[in-house]
């Protein structure tokens, strides 16, 4: 990307950054750190944790822990090479009307709400910022610099602060890890292939909500269509500072 060097008498940074190369299906991707966002998308107690939203609707949970301790190791890798990172966290205001009524269509789809409308006693509870099922998971607290960007759809691009956040910082392309694959992950991802995003999921890092066949599928879409598809190995080794012993 070319950075102006002077605006206004303010001096820019120069992009010191070469590009790296990241191994990924179906072919390898060109990038540099400085055009590139880490994105965590939706990593609430609502979608990792037994007890939460997913859990509560019937979806299973049990193996979201290592996908926890792959994000934590892209998230390290990320702030080590400078790539800013990004979490999403999805929900509503604790009275749900960002939520819309019966005149939405995510009234009547999100499992979140119909879970609540059959088990009254959770009214309030289920992604209502401000609560447990809302907030993210203990071992992935954002660190001083990285940027949250709350939304109310599956799409981070919608009625969100996500794409302008991503072109004031002159990003190109996001790397995808989070929960769900099939959900939110590529409905961001979709939206930002549309917007012109390079959008990259680290496959070991994310997890779908439904049956295996769902992360299979997801995978499948964005690697045959709208992305590329990586590791979290693949993007530390990429991102290590150079000279680095991995
Ligand atoms: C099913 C679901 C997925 N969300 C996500 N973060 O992918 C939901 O929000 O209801």
């Amino acid at each position: 990307m070319n950075v102006p060097v002077n605006v206004a008498g303010v001096s820019l940074p120069q992009d010191a950054h070469p590009a790296r190369e990241l191994p990924a299906r179906p072919e390898a991707l060109r990038m540099k750190a400085s055009e590139t966002a880490l994105v965590v998308v939706d990593m609430q107690n609502a979608y990792a944790t037994l007890g939460g939203y997913l859990d509560l609707a019937g979806f299973d949970v049990s193996s979201t822990g290592p996908v926890i301790a792959a994000i934590e190791k892209a998230l390290v890798a990320a702030r080590a090479a400078g790539i800013p990172v990004i979490f999403l966290q999805n929900g509503w205001d604790a009275d749900y009307v960002e939520a819309g009524g019966p005149g939405s269509p995510n009234w009547h789809k999100s499992n979140a709400l119909k879970t609540m409308r059959k088990r009254p006693e959770l009214q309030g509870q289920l992604l209502a910022k401000g609560g447990w099922d809302y907030a993210l998971v203990d071992p992935l607290k954002p660190q001083p610099g990285d940027i949250v960007v709350p939304k109310t759809r599956y799409s981070a691009f919608f009625n969100s602060t996500f794409d302008s956040t991503l072109r004031a910082r002159g990003i190109r392309n996001l790397v995808f890890t989070g929960i769900a694959t099939n959900v939110c992950v590529e409905s961001t991802l979709r939206d930002g292939f549309h917007l012109e995003y390079f959008g990259v999921v680290l496959a070991d890092a994310t997890h779908q909500a439904g049956p295996a066949f769902a992360q299979q599928a997801a995978l499948f879409n964005i690697e045959t269509f709208f992305g590329w598809v990586s590791s979290v190995d693949d993007f530390c080794t990429t991102f290590a500072p150079v000279g680095a012993v991995s």
